[in-house]
């Protein structure tokens, strides 16, 4: 595992940014898996501008996205392909064809997810998955516990996410109790995995998904097992890790 420490949220940005970039720039027509949440929006937003001055494309990108909420339309400004389109999305080449989020209206839960597994395999697989990390080591809305063999599943969210995630909605009620997520073992099957992670609130999920035992109760710390991992974050996130006695690269 690599593991790259900045001094700021947006070098941090830059730095996983530049870790995509190369792949799209390696490999144009490659699988991206994206992830959402707070973490990610600066390194959409450093893409956004490379896209901007012509030292990138997307044109040939294929993505999918980690998770949706359930019950929440594609238009609701809570979901995760609305945070998608106005993050990265309606800014860059990506053709919108090549763009895959789940269906959080889907009817069937269980045809969406199956349908979706097939769908990754498909496309040949995922070349670099991007991850966040939540603050109970959940990665996508894998949580706690949760089986590290699934594929793409119906999620019951815990109590800890639905607070963490309460600041993007109006209220704590409005807050979805479940979600479609990608499983572990998707995230497992990607040829590279990018996880990016900022602010004292993950220094002990951090500090226990990479020094701490494999474990389903910390869903991050699988990646351990994982042979082509780069973890970047900020000072806060990573000071654990590095007074653990663990190599962090500037
Ligand atoms: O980046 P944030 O907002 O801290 O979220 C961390 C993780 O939590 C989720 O938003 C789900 O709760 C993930 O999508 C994300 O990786």
């Amino acid at each position: 595992m690599r593991i790259y420490q900045a001094e700021t949220y947006q070098a941090m940005s830059r730095r996983a940014a530049n870790i995509i970039s190369a792949q799209v720039i390696y490999k144009p027509d490659c699988v991206l898996g994206l992830a959402t949440g707070g973490t990610p929006v600066g390194t959409y937003q450093q893409l956004v501008e490379w896209f901007q001055k012509g030292d990138l494309s997307f044109a040939e990108v294929r993505s999918v996205n980690l998770d949706e909420y359930l019950g929440l339309s594609p238009h609701h400004e809570q979901s995760y392909r609305y945070f998608m389109q106005t993050n990265l999305f309606d800014h860059i080449d990506i053709k919108p064809e090549n763009t895959h989020v789940l269906n959080g209206l889907a009817k069937d839960p269980a045809v969406e997810c199956a349908a979706y597994n097939k769908l990754i395999r498909d496309l040949g697989g995922i070349d670099l998955q991007l991850l966040g990390m939540g603050r109970n080591g959940h990665i996508a809305f894998n949580e706690p516990g949760d089986d590290f063999g699934l594929e793409t599943h119906l999620v019951s969210l815990t109590e800890n996410t639905i607070e963490a995630n309460a600041r993007f909605f109006a209220s704590r009620d409005e807050v979805p109790r479940h979600a479609l997520s990608m499983g572990i073992k998707n995230i497992m099957n990607a040829r590279r995995i990018l996880i990016v992670v900022n602010g004292e609130e993950k220094a002990e999920a951090v500090y226990q998904a990479f020094c701490g035992p494999v474990t389903k109760q910390v869903p991050a710390s699988v990646l351990q097992l994982h042979p082509d991992v780069t973890l970047v974050g900020d000072k806060a996130a990573l000071h654990k890790l590095a007074e653990a006695g663990e190599t962090v690269c500037g």
